[in-house]
């Protein structure tokens, strides 16, 4: 292998170790922070999610709560819930699983978070505030990606950095969030002709398009910096990126493994978004 390896699963308990730290500061001033975390069904891959947002999020020394609701749960009953944790002092962040049902409008959902709980950093006040650098809740999966940049002393400033995939969570924000640190840009997804002649570019390839092991060393540069935001099963039902890592490792100068890249940053991001939340809700009375 000659790319760099990099290890999200010990940076982000880096940062975790951190974290509990702060969080022990403020238990001392009276304050714990609290998070929700509410679930829709029983997806076997969102429960897994959760399980270890609730277990990371009390190794941290938080108040975590799981709120289970049936998939047949109504949209009104959703939102009562929210609006219940909105108005709980003792919860600082909190955020819906997705993906929802199709019978819940996921949007109205996200709007119905209070801004300054929104620890997923979805909400429009959030998203409109991360476009115009204002400070906000940011993405957790994009903000993880940036803190994996910074750890491995990777240079932003000035190089073309390549978006594949363009949902609201991960494509979108991390182009905003690539640009506000002077990259140059391009967002590619489904619709994208001749996609390699854009990755190919890429000082440092983001990709997040959720098709198994669809990038091969012939899209990169060599040297490029490689994201891998995939989440898939093989054919062996082992757990995988969109990016081939096998081939792409030989190529590529630094690389994000499945699992243990983005993944764990992410759970990472929620906490110390959950932190921050706290410590400004609590500066208020402490
Ligand atoms: N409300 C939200 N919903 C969803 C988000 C989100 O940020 N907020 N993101 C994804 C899922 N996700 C977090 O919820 C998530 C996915 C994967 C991991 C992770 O740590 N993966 C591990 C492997 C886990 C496994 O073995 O299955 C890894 O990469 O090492 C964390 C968070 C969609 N929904």
């Amino acid at each position: 292998m000659s790319s760099v390896l990099i290890d999200g699963k010990a940076i982000g308990a880096k940062i975790r170790e951190e974290i509990k730290i702060d969080v022990e500061r403020l238990i001392e001033r009276g304050c714990r922070p609290g998070l929700a975390v509410v679930l829709v069904g029983d997806d076997q891959a969102s429960r897994t999610y959760v399980k270890n947002k609730e277990k990371s999020s009390t190794a941290a020394g938080m108040k975590s709560e799981m709120i289970q609701l049936p998939i047949t749960v109504s949209q009104k009953d959703l939102l009562d819930t929210v609006d219940r944790l909105n108005n709980d002092p003792t919860i600082h962040g909190i955020l819906v699983q997705l993906p929802l049902p199709p019978h819940i409008d996921e949007n109205k959902v996200i709007r119905s978070i209070s801004p300054k709980k929104d620890v997923d950093g979805f909400h429009p006040e959030n998203v409109g505030k991360m476009i115009i650098g204002q400070t906000s809740y940011v993405s957790c999966t994009p903000a993880g990606i940036l803190e994996l940049l910074k750890h491995t002393g990777t240079d932003i400033s000035g190089k073309h950095a390549v978006i594949v995939g363009r949902s609201n969570i991960v494509g979108k924000p991390m182009g905003q969030l690539l640009l506000q640190k002077d990259a140059t840009v391009t967002y590619c997804h489904s619709k994208t002709e001749n996609l390699e002649s854009f990755t190919r570019q890429a000082d440092i390839l983001i990709v997040a398009i959720g098709q198994a092991k669809y990038i091969t060393a012939d899209h990169i540069k060599a040297g490029a910096t490689v994201i891998d935001v995939g989440m898939n099963r093989d054919e062996n039902g082992k757990l995988c990126g969109d990016v081939d890592f096998e081939s792409v490792k030989e190529k590529a100068g630094a690389l994000t493994p499945v699992p243990g890249g983005v993944g764990p940053m992410t759970v990472t991001m929620l906490l110390k978004n959950t932190l921050k939340s706290a410590q400004l809700a609590c500066s208020n009375y402490i």
